[in-house]
């Protein structure tokens, strides 16, 4: 698992630590890995160290430390750094010391001509971001906002200490400028934003530094995302004793006249999701038949259809007169049940929560919000509080989908799929991952592990199918992820 910790308590871990070591100790530890990072970044430029240029953007706290005391031990191997400070008088001492003892250069934005900074930056190979850390509180201030769009537009790469400047590390919002960064070195513990859009849309490329904090984490993080290996060994196998029935059946309630064609991916990325057999009921048979022969398939609703463990239903059902008796069988039905796409419009939480079955919610950020009754920037912003308020308020767990897909339960640490591409979004390929996901739910997986497999096999087979990928080729290229996974 890749974990992800609130501030508050990476905070409590660090206190905890700090009185078992030596004065400095964790801040050396901290600034020798960034030191190291950005000495590999200089080298990949320019080939050698010795007259490189560095630019450190010190903010007053101690990520502004952090950046002064890397840079330090940057100009003593010969970098030539300039530190511009935020704050002077605020300027962590000991770091603006041992810059200022290896020869580094301390500026004052306050009284830095905006000439002579665009100046320092066009010569620079590389930028150091320290202006805030875990203690960024709102949107940059005007001055850090300011320097912030200097630096982008000078185009000089840049690695972020511990997180890029300018975003909330617990929830991952963005409010006004962001320093995006190419590399983001975080300290101890990765942060909910580092995982999280739109805040991890600008950290770049994330490494995380073991500064000893690990066995003062508490056993459950705030965030988590499975590995392709522990997704490999949730992936279920027939056995011997396997037929079709015990490998699991999953029935599909999805298409219309209108739109045949979401029954077709929907059972598609079902077949994909190892059940033994898929049960389509609806108007779509034909259609479904000529894709996928291997269906058993009825025109009837739910509660017509022959027994199954589990059922997904809603893509494509559009304005079918009988969608909300399909919703109401399927919520009747007593085994796990996925919902999607039309059958998440008007969904009743009492209805939801009074099943005897689990229920997985898959919705978009349009749907949340529609759920949420907000509005879907709103959610787009908000993606961590918004699966948590989902999943609290249905009772069930929920699948956020979108730029960063998250999976929530009503409580436990929040999901995040890693494996996600923006090619992903293309018409019809929430249809194959409903397949899939209520595939593995039938397969007999956890909803919240049906979910995140399920989510992670579709980003996959998006990232392996020809570019640009359809919703077929993302289904066609799934049998090669579970092979490979299997393997
Ligand atoms: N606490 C520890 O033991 C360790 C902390 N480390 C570093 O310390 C950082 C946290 O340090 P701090 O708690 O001092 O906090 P930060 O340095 O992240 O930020 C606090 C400072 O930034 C200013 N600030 C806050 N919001 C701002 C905004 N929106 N615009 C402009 N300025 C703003 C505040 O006035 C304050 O002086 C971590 O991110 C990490 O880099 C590391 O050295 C590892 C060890
Ligand atoms: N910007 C993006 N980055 C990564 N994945 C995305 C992005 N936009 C959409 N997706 C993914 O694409 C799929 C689209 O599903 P959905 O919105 O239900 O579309 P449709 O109804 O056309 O199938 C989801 O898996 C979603 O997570
Ligand atoms: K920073």
């Amino acid at each position: 698992m890749r974990t992800a910790y609130r501030v508050e308590t990476v905070r409590a871990a660090e206190r905890a630590l700090l009185d078992r070591l030596p004065e400095g100790a964790l801040m050396d530890r901290a600034a020798a890995a960034l030191a190291a990072a950005c000495a590999g970044a200089l080298r990949a430029r320019r080939g050698r160290l010795a007259g490189a240029r560095l630019v450190a953007l010190v903010g007053s706290g101690d990520n502004g430390g952090d950046a002064l005391l890397a840079a330090a031990r940057l100009a003593r191997r010969g970098v030539g750094v300039t530190a511009v400070l935020l704050a002077p008088d605020r300027a962590h001492p000991r770091g603006l010391a041992a810059l200022r003892a290896a020869g580094g250069r301390a500026w004052a934005l306050a009284d830095t001509a905006p000439g002579a900074l665009d100046a320092l930056l066009g010569r620079a190979g590389l930028v150091l971001d320290g202006i805030t850390g875990i203690g960024g509180r709102g949107g940059l201030r005007p001055a850090a906002a300011e320097l912030a769009e200097r630096v982008e537009a000078a185009g000089v790469p840049v690695v972020a200490v511990d997180l890029p400047s300018g975003v909330d590390a617990d929830s991952g919002r963005v409010e006004g400028p962001v320093l995006p960064a190419a590399l983001t070195v975080a300290f101890g513990a990765l942060k909910p934003g580092l995982l999280v859009d739109p805040a991890r849309g600008h950290a770049g490329e994330v490494r995380l530094v073991d500064i000893g904090l690990g066995p003062l984490l508490p056993a459950e993080p705030d965030v988590a995302a499975f590995t392709t290996a522990e997704v490999a060994a949730l992936l279920p196998r027939p056995t011997g004793e396997s037929d079709k029935y015990r490998r699991g059946v999953l029935g599909v309630a999805a298409g219309s006249p209108r739109y045949p064609g979401a029954a077709v991916l929907t059972v598609g990325g079902a077949l994909r999701g190892g059940v033994g057999a898929v049960r389509y009921a609806g108007p779509a048979g034909d259609a479904v038949i000529a894709r996928h022969p291997e269906t058993l398939v009825s025109r009837g609703t739910p509660a017509e259809a022959g027994r199954v463990q589990a059922w997904a239903a809603g893509p494509g059902l559009g304005d079918d007169p009988r969608r909300e008796r399909i919703v109401a069988e399927a919520l009747a039905a007593d085994v796990p049940l996925l919902l999607d796409a039309d059958a998440l419009a008007g969904l009743d939480p009492a209805r939801v929560r009074a099943r005897s079955a689990p229920t997985l919610l898959t919705p978009h950020a349009g749907e949340a919000a529609a759920l949420l009754g907000t509005e879907r920037e709103r959610v787009e912003a908000r993606r961590l509080a918004s699966v948590r308020e989902l999943a609290e308020r249905f009772g069930a767990t929920v699948l956020l989908k979108g730029s960063t897909t998250l999976i929530a339960d009503p409580s436990g640490p929040v999901l995040v799929n890693e494996t996600g591409t923006p090619w992903l979004a293309t018409a019809g390929s929430g249809d194959v991952l409903t397949g899939l996901a209520g595939g593995l739910l039938a397969a007999g997986l956890a909803p919240r592990e049906a979910a995140a497999v399920g989510a992670h096999l579709h980003g996959l087979a998006a990232r392996e199918a020809a570019p640009p990928p359809s919703a077929t080729t993302v289904t066609e290229a799934l049998p090669r992820v579970w092979r490979r996974l299997l393997a």
